[in-house]
């Protein structure tokens, strides 16, 4: 199984995909997360990080693009891309630093670093439903796709 298709019904369930996706990953990681303004990308990452053993709010890195945490002995960065006007400007803050070994990379408006952003391992794309919203997790590379078999029902 190459991808899988989860409908989350209200926002606790897209904190327990975070949660889940917790429990299955290992370093070094690289996850796109794709989706709409509003689609749920931050509340993914936020059950993520907070099951990690992060205490404090996860808010959005849009303005300073990356917010850095060190958890359960990783790395764990998290990247807003939104405003990010040209792809260049990764090249200038020194992205390739930023996917070391011990790294898990959670990416959103990975579309805005188009060219010069590593490549996902798994990819996640949120869209909204008529209630609630949909992800759609697919295994990019041999490391995705472990994820995805550990996540599979
Ligand atoms: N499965 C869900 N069903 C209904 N609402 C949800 C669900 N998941 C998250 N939400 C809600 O959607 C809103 C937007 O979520 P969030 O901020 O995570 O989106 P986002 O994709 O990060 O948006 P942006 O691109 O603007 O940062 C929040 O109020 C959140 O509680």
């Amino acid at each position: 199984m190459n991808s899988l298709t989860l409908t989350l019904a209200d926002e606790g369930a897209t904190l327990a995909l975070g949660q889940a996706l917790a429990r299955h990953i290992t370093p070094p990681l690289i996850v796109h997360l794709h989706g709409d303004l509003g689609a749920g990308k931050t509340t993914l990452t936020r059950g993520l990080v907070q099951a990690l053993g992060h205490q404090g709010a996860v808010k959005s890195p849009t303005y300073t693009l990356v917010e850095p945490y060190e958890l359960s002995g990783m790395q764990v960065y998290h990247f807003d891309l939104y405003r990010l006007s040209d792809p260049e400007e990764l090249e200038f803050m020194g992205i390739r630093d930023y996917f070391a070994n011990n790294t898990l990379a959670l990416v959103e408006w990975p579309s805005k670093g188009l060219g010069i952003l590593p490549e996902a391992d798994l990819m996640v794309e949120m869209a909204y439903l008529p209630t609630g919203r949909q992800a759609i997790l697919s295994g990019m590379t041999e490391r995705g796709l472990d994820v995805i078999k550990e996540l599979a029902p």
